[in-house]
């Protein structure tokens, strides 16, 4: 096969992005990347931070693909590697856990071949050629590691001074950390500490942690050796050393480098990448607590349980991503964290409240359109004056044309003042705010006031801002003696956001009220809300609109005459006293169907529309608001209203 066709065999099928790899195709992949960034960093390429930052990425997806236990993406490869160890014996938690304990691991025959070996001496090892352990920090947080990848060689390190060493593959592994490794040979990270401890008592290698030497035996030349498998060109070792500490300045000083610390020692940089992980998280972080942090020891403790198949350059590779474990100790630790708070002005306010009143904010919902409203033209007009313009050129409207803080739209119920609310959120394009009072009363005290305070907050963080109140009479009824506290408090809090000191006059941020209890509105918020719209009862041409616009959906045969009787007939009605006539009109044609064709009758079948049905629909619905309540209205707008 020619070189040419090698590399397309080698894109197709290593393209990640096809779908169609396996997973270890896809874990081939990444390795094949990450050695790629290595090359280009190597022969200066690539720039140091540009390599730690692609390194990263898929030094991360490889070990997704690594770690995953979904059969179809990943290689389940830690959870695969410890109950083949532990002879498949199955942890069946919920939570993957290693079932490599102490004695399970004094249990294996590998390991009691290395005891023998150790005591008896002589005799050759045979350790699973390809399983690469380092199993470290028990719960008592001593460590021990016990590498058993080319444990031959590594077995030398054991032996006491004086033992003949047996016949190791020693030749192949480099000697100095700068010495290169065959390609595709299995890596070793000795474990300095551990392997200084080793030496002097051989025979409790695997006995309680507590018999390791006190810290500070020399131990062998040999145990300082750092082995680390690379396919590395020999062109720069320097480089190479230093490879891993992509962090120039402190990596081996920070508070987890703990394997680059003690490999300083020995003249070697190495860190993995999840303790460059996990120093770069410090950095970020540095005052959360960090895994292997509590114990003291940090990146000396390994836990990592190497695959059982080949891995080239990355043999002992170890997710740097956290664990379900460790992912669950985070959320323990981050659930009395404060979610990160965006806006300074924020800051003094309880997350709990500013997420109340974010999911206030009104992006949802069927799009109304002017003119779904029918009538109330006056109304529509100046509202479009007050929001919509200055919203769209808040260059011209300033100073004296500067829109007003607050309107009020009051009038008979069913008359559309909701509507107008939702018409606004879907074409003001300012944030809309639509609160319901009792969102802003809480029966605790205190919380009230602060959460209006919160909701202008947020509003000025998010302008141009349209705070809705429906019903606004609730929040704002006249102050009386008698009333409780803290409700007077929330007035109070709410006249002072609306037009006081905490106001700046560039504000954009609108407060539209509604209500059919105008009169009930306290004086100071009558006059903060400054445009006060009579949303009144519509007149017969709105009527009509409202009739033909419902009727368009719906197959009718209205004539235009039937259509203006409807319009006589219905004088009183509010919007949704037309809104009601006309269902009540539509449900017609179906009680006009045979009680037994109504399961089977296809919906072209159902008659359309008449005018008798809504002949009949009058004799039910009536009007809602009497005329003594319109009296009411229209005197107080003739009072206190803001139309002609
Ligand atoms: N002007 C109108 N044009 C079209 N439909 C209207 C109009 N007025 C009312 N309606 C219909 O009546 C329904 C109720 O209207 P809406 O909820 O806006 O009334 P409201 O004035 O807020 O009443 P309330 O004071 O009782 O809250 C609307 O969903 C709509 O179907
Ligand atoms: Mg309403």
């Amino acid at each position: 096969m020619s070189g040419a066709h090698l590399d397309e065999w080698q894109r197709r099928s290593f393209d990640i992005s096809s779908g169609s790899c396996t997973p270890e195709q896809t874990a081939d992949a990444y390795r094949a990347h990450i050695l790629s960034i290595q090359y280009a960093w190597a022969s200066s390429q690539l720039s140091q931070a540009g390599m730690a930052r692609l390194l990263r990425t898929y030094s991360e997806r490889y070990a997704a693909v690594l770690d995953s236990d979904d059969l179809s993406t990943g290689l389940n490869n830690y959870a695969d590697s410890a109950l083949h160890l532990a002879r498949s014996q199955r942890n069946y938690s919920d939570k993957w856990e290693s079932s490599l304990t102490m004695e399970s691991m004094l249990e294996m025959p590998c390991v009691q071949k290395m005891i023998q070996a150790e005591t008896g001496g002589g005799g050759s090892l045979v350790a699973p050629a390809d399983v690469n352990i380092s199993v470290g920090q028990d719960s008592r947080g001593s460590s021990l590691s016990v590498p058993f990848t080319r444990v031959r060689s590594e077995a030398a390190l054991f032996k006491p001074t004086g033992t003949p060493q047996p016949k190791t593959e020693i030749n192949n592994i480099a000697s100095s950390p700068a010495d290169t490794i065959p390609s595709g040979s299995e890596g070793i990270i000795c474990n300095p500490n551990s392997f200084s401890r080793l030496p002097a008592r051989p025979q409790s290698v695997f006995s309680h942690p507590s018999s390791v030497l006190p810290p500070g035996n020399p131990g062998p030349a040999g145990g300082t050796q750092n082995y680390q498998s690379s396919s590395f060109p020999t062109f720069n070792p320097s480089k190479r050393k230093n490879f891993y500490n992509t962090d120039g300045e402190d990596g081996g000083r920070g508070p987890h480098a703990g394997q680059a610390g003690s490999d300083a020692s020995s003249g070697s940089n190495f860190k993995t990448a999840r303790e460059q992980f996990i120093i770069d998280q410090h950095k970020k972080h540095p005052h959360q607590p960090h895994r292997g942090q509590a114990t003291g020891v940090v990146a000396t403790v390994k836990k990592s349980l190497g695959a059982n198949r080949p891995r080239g350059a990355f043999s002992k590779f170890v997710s740097p991503v956290p664990r379900q474990e460790e992912e669950e100790n985070g959320a323990s630790h981050n659930s009395n964290q404060e979610p990160q708070v965006l806006d300074e002005r924020l800051k003094n306010f309880e997350p709990k409240i500013i997420e109340l009143i974010m999911s206030e904010i009104m992006d949802h919902g069927p799009p109304v359109v002017w003119d779904d409203i029918a009538g109330l033209e006056f109304a529509k007009t100046t509202i479009k004056e007050i929001v919509v313009w200055p919203m769209l050129r808040p260059d011209i409207f300033t100073g004296l044309r500067g829109p007003p803080k607050g309107i009020l739209l009051f009038g008979p119920p069913g008359t559309g003042k909701t509507l107008i609310g939702k018409c606004i959120a879907c074409q003001s394009g300012a944030t809309f705010f639509s609160i319901s009072a009792s969102s802003l009363t809480s029966k605790w005290v205190g919380e009230g006031e602060k959460m209006v305070r919160a909701l202008f907050a947020i509003a000025r963080c998010h302008q141009p801002a349209v705070i809705f109140i429906d019903e606004i009479d609730s929040l704002l009824s006249q102050r009386t003696d008698g009333e409780h506290d803290s409700s007077r408090r929330i007035k109070t809090e709410f006249l002072v956001q609306l037009d006081g000191a905490a106001t700046a006059a560039e504000d954009r941020i609108l407060v539209v009220g509604a209500t059919n209890r105008p009169q009930e509105i306290d004086e100071a918020a009558r006059r903060r809300l400054a445009k006060r719209l009579y949303i009144p009862l519509p007149e017969a041409a709105a009527r009509r609109q409202i009739v033909t616009n419902l009727m368009a959906q719906e197959k009718n045969q209205l004539r235009e005459l039937e259509l203006e009787s409807i319009v006589t007939a219905t004088h009183g009605f509010s919007g949704a006293d037309m809104t009601q006539l006309c269902r009540e009109a539509a449900l017609g044609p179906i009680r006009s169907i045979q009680l037994s064709d109504i399961a089977t009758i296809s919906a072209d079948q159902v008659r359309p529309i008449l005018y008798s049905d809504f002949q009949e629909a009058l004799k039910t619905v009536r009007p809602s608001v009497s005329s003594k309540d319109l009296e009411l209205y229209e005197e107080w707008n003739k009072t206190f209203g803001c139309g002609r």
